[in-house]
C-alpha cells in the first residue's frame, strides 16, 4: 500500500542520515521529494538518484536552514518543480558534543540557529505555502528522545530538540484551522554521522545498546515508516503529538 501517492514532500537536511532515509521511504510510498542540503552536494545527488530509481521525481536544493532566506527559496524551488507542498519534514540538525562549563559561545549559538531557528523559518515557509494552496498538509519535525531527557555533553542541543517539539505543539494550534497537522518524531539513538565519533567509544556504545529493550541502536531506515505514517491520511486526526521511536530506550528505567 502506497501511502503518499501523488504527494509532494519537502525534507531539510536530507543529503545524509535520517533525512536521506526518510526521503527515500517517502518516494517508495509514491511521493515526489524535494531535499534540502547545506554542504554535501554529491550525497544529495545520490539521494536524488535513489528516488528517481524508484520511479519518482526529486530535486536537491542547497541552503543553510539557519539563513531565513533559505526557507522561501526551498519552498519556491519545490513548487516550481512539483506544483505544491503537501508534506514538510524539518530534519536538518547538528550536535557537536561538548561539555557545559566550557561551552564556546559560537557552538551553542550555531546549534540553536541551525536546529531551532532553522526549523522555525522552514516550517513557517512551508506552512504559508500549504495555507495558500487551501488543501491542508502535514508537518513533521524530527525532534528527539533528547527533548525528554538530558545529556551532559548535549546541554546546547537538548533544548533545541525540546524547542522543535514545542514548535510543533504551537503550530498544531495555529495551523489546525487550515487543515495542517503538525507532529514531532522523537528518535532514540540512531547510527549516523552525527554520533559516529561519540559512539566510536566502545564503552559508551555498549552502554547505549544495553539501555535498549529491542537490543540494538537504530538505523536511519527505522525512521522512514513512522514519518510516512504521520505524513499520511492514516494519521488524519493526529496533530500536536510526539511519536517516540527509540527501541524502548526511554521507558527502560530498570
Ligand atoms: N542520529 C540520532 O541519534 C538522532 C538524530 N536526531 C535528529 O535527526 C536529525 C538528522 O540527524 P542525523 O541524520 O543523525 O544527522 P547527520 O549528521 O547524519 O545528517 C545531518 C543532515 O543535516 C544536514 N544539515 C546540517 N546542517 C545543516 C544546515 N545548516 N542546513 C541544511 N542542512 C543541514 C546535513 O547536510 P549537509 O551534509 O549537506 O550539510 C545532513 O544531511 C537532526 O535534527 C538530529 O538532531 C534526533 C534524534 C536522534
Ligand atoms: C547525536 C546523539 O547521538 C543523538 O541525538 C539525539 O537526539 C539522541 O538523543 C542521541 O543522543
Amino acid at each position: 500500500m502506497r501511502l503518499l501517492e501523488g504527494k509532494t514532500v519537502l525534507i531539510t537536511g536530507a543529503s545524509r542520515g535520517i533525512g536521506a532515509a526518510v526521503a527515500v521511504e517517502c518516494a517508495r510510498h509514491g511521493a515526489n521529494v524535494a531535499i534540502n542540503y547545506a554542504a554535501s552536494p554529491a550525497a544529495a545527488e545520490d539521494v536524488v538518484a535513489q528516488i528517481e530509481a524508484l520511479g519518482q521525481k526529486a530535486i536537491a536544493v542547497k541552503g543553510d536552514v539557519s539563513d531565513p532566506a533559505a526557507a522561501p527559496e526551498f519552498v519556491k524551488a519545490a513548487v516550481a518543480a512539483f506544483g505544491g507542498v503537501d508534506v514538510f519534514v524539518s530534519n536538518a540538525g547538528i550536535c557537536p558534543f561538548h561539555g557545559f562549563l566550557d561551552m564556546p559561545v559560537d557552538v551553542v549559538d550555531r546549534t540553536i540557529k541551525v536546529n531551532l531557528n532553522g526549523a522555525y523559518y522552514m516550517t513557517q515557509a512551508a506552512a504559508n505555502q500549504m495555507k495558500n494552496q487551501g488543501r491542508g498538509g502535514a508537518i513533521i519535525a524530527i525532534s528527539s528522545i533528547s527533548a525528554l531527557v538530558g545529556g551532559g555533553m548535549q546541554t546546547h542541543y537538548t533544548p533545541t530538540k525540546a524547542g522543535v517539539h514545542s514548535l510543533m505543539q504551537s503550530c498544531a494550534i495555529a495551523l489546525g484551522p487550515y487543515g495542517i497537522r503538525c507532529n514531532s518524531l522523537l528518535p532514540g539513538t540512531i547510527l549516523t554521522d552525527i554520533n559516529k565519533d561519540d559512539l566510536a567509544d566502545t564503552a559508551k556504545r555498549t552502554y547505549m545498546e544495553g539501555r535498549i529493550p529491542l537490543g540494538r541502536l537504530g538505523q536511519p531506515e527505522d525512521m522512514g515508516g513512522p514519518v510516512v505514517f504521520l505524513a499520511s491520511d492514516l494519521a488524519r486526526y493526529v496533530t500536536g503529538a510526539a511519536l517516540l521511536v527509540d527501541g524502548g530506550a526511554f521507558v527502560n528505567l530498570q
